[in-house]
């Protein structure tokens, strides 16, 4: 973020959908949430599940950062989840549309899906200065491995930006995914919330606890996505 005032028409964001749910996955699982779905993704994963949020799909409408944070605030939720597509590719509009939504009293926390091939250090810089941001902003951090076709994008640097109160998403697909994750544990993880998450429909979640209970990481968590089991795998705004 730089000191220039933005304009209205600099204010505005390419969206997908604003609803609320449960959050399916993480720490704040089964937890009502208020999801803010950003257009745009700078990566293509080949197990996306969202490419409804990337060309060649198009914006489902335009909302200026005021009439975001006046349709989240009138749903009362005190968790708000900002994903995408990837919701910090907007860069100073994506900090400020975070330090509008952190500086709201009814909302106690907002959890990023990030996807790693973002550098976060003007979000955490924001974090360092703006109170409100620091007390409710946490990133959820995907590291993307060999299986997604993106791992040549994650940005390492950001492992030592991460703070205790982050998550660190690892989505795996077979045994030989987990040995690369521990590999990229080893090398660069420092702290935060480690999940490790099944491929959807390519890996049983048994057998990624088994994976799990024989790693040294006795504090990881295992995160399924819940909300494909409550609803249809491919259901939109839920
Ligand atoms: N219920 C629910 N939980 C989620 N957690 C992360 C989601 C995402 O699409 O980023 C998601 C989603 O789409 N729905
Ligand atoms: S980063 Fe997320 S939204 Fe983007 S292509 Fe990968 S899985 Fe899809
Ligand atoms: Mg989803």
């Amino acid at each position: 973020m730089d000191g220039r005032i933005m304009t209205k028409q600099s204010r505005v964001l390419p969206m997908v959908e604003i609803f609320q749910t449960v959050e399916g996955e993480g720490l704040k699982a089964g937890f009502p949430t208020t999801f803010v779905r950003l257009y745009n993704c700078n990566l293509r994963c080949k197990w996306c599940d969202t490419t409804y949020s990337y060309a060649p799909h198009q914006p489902e409408f335009y909302a200026t950062i005021e009439e975001i944070v006046e349709q989240v605030v009138q749903l009362e939720n005190p968790s708000i989840c900002l994903t995408g597509g990837e919701p910090l590719m907007h860069g100073d509009k994506s900090a400020a549309l975070i330090q509008a939504l952190a500086e709201q009293p009814v909302i106690e926390e907002i959890h990023i899906e990030t996807n790693g091939a973002i550098d976060l250090t003007p979000f955490c810089a924001l974090r360092a200065t703006n109170t409100d941001v620091r007390e409710k902003v946490r990133f959820i951090m995907d590291v993307k491995l060999r299986s997604s076709g993106e791992k040549e994008a994650m940005v390492w640097e950001n492992f030592p930006l991460l703070s205790g109160q982050d998550e660190i998403k690892f989505v795996i697909g077979d045994e030989r995914e987990f040995k690369e994750a521990v590999e990229v544990i080893e090398s660069y993880y420092e702290q935060g919330q480690l999940l490790f998450s099944p491929v959807w429909e390519q890996l049983a979640p048994a057998a990624l606890v088994e994976m799990i209970l024989a790693s040294p990481y006795k504090r990881a968590k295992l995160s399924l996505q819940t909300h494909k089991y409550i609803w249809h795998p491919e259901q939109k705004g839920v």
